[in-house]
């Protein structure tokens, strides 16, 4: 069975935020209890919760912790200024993805209704964010077909981006449920997405559960997987999208819309409205973020580098619109372009 699944992937369980951690997977289920905003803001900056939409969750149920541990239900301010503080401290715990300030802003904005308008503002998002997929991967399985005239498809993604990352069912991975559940899909290869493995231990975790064949690469081998003819299509998702769709998206995405352009291969972006920003035109204003040398000087625990050796180790890169050949939300298809490398 393929299909999306729309079981939440957190939930709010008796004054604190239960979810999975992801930086246990693929080989333990481990459940966290976050019930202060300290936990949330160390769950998003190590990666425990992760995915643009699935970040910008959690910290709008982050609003309510501190809403719920500063003020009273029929309180007249008092408090408000920690709760805005924490909501700032909740916002910046990763700058790129954009669904984290927008959805701790809407969270905050219900604080004068009390913690209880705030909490309800949190989960009608989650609730909204599993409607939104489902519309959006409908408009995305058919932008593959108006682009993909095979009947069976082999097709190729990066990091991870389903039902782990968002409330539920997911976007560029939702879509290749979806049409996986349609019988479109003959193979998916998942990039393993260094340094964090998002593709090889979260990617690759959906795909089994769903049964749908796979086979994980390195990042480097996807580029020749194309030459080789072994991808129709790829699919991602997005961390900030600005009006003129460029998009900010876990690093290694960007070559890999230079080497879909090379080989005429249709290079979809697939993700909410929640991860536009309008308010910048040019992808090279978005904020990337930076993270520790460890990450790509260790690998399982261990030094793979000489003594002293830095990193340059950005999570994400902007791939500019002229290589994307759709960018698809739940409103349809925002942006298409005859592409050219
Ligand atoms: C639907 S998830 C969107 C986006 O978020 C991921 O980043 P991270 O794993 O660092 O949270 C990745 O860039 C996905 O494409």
């Amino acid at each position: 069975m393929s299909k999306p699944s729309d079981q939440p992937s957190l939930r709010w369980d008796d004054n604190a935020i239960v979810t999975l951690d992801q930086r246990a997977l693929p080989h333990e289920r481990r459940f966290l209890h976050l019930s202060t905003v300290d936990d949330v803001v160390t769950a998003i900056t190590t990666l425990a919760v992760r995915g643009a939409p699935s970040i910008g969750l959690a910290g709008a149920l982050g609003v309510a912790l501190s809403a719920y541990a500063h003020c009273s239900q029929g309180s007249t301010g008092d408090g408000h200024e920690a709760v805005r503080a924490d909501a700032h401290r909740l916002a910046a715990a990763r700058p790129t993805a954009v669904n984290l300030a927008w959805a701790v802003d809407r969270a905050l904005a219900r604080l004068d209704d009390g913690p209880d308008a705030v909490l309800a503002e949190a989960t009608a998002m989650i609730d909204e964010d599993l409607a939104v997929n489902r519309q959006m991967v409908a408009h995305a399985v058919q932008a593959v077909r108006d682009r993909c005239p095979q009947r069976s498809l082999r097709l190729l993604t990066h990091c991870n981006t389903g039902r782990l990352a968002t409330a539920a069912v997911g976007t560029a991975l939702g879509t290749i449920l979806a049409l996986a559940d349609a019988g479109r899909v003959t193979e998916v290869l998942v990039d393993e997405t260094r340094p964090l493995l998002q593709g090889a231990r979260l990617t690759a975790w959906e795909l089994a559960e769903a049964g749908v064949p796979h086979r994980v690469c390195v990042d480097s081998a996807a580029a020749a997987a194309m030459s080789q003819g072994l991808v129709d299509c790829v699919l991602v998702g997005a961390d900030r999208i600005t009006a003129r769709g460029d998009v900010a998206n876990k690093i290694g995405t960007y070559a890999l819309a230079i080497a879909a352009a090379h080989h005429g291969i249709p290079f979809i972006v697939v993700a909410p409205e929640s991860s536009w920003d309008r308010s910048l035109a040019d992808g090279r204003d978005i904020v990337i973020e930076e993270r520790a040398d460890d990450e790509v000087t260790f690998y399982g625990g261990t030094r793979t580098t000489p003594l002293g050796t830095r990193a340059y180790n950005p999570a994400f890169d902007v791939t500019p619109a002229s290589l994307i050949s759709a960018i698809v939300s739940e409103h349809g298809v925002h942006h298409a372009s005859e592409v050219s490398a």
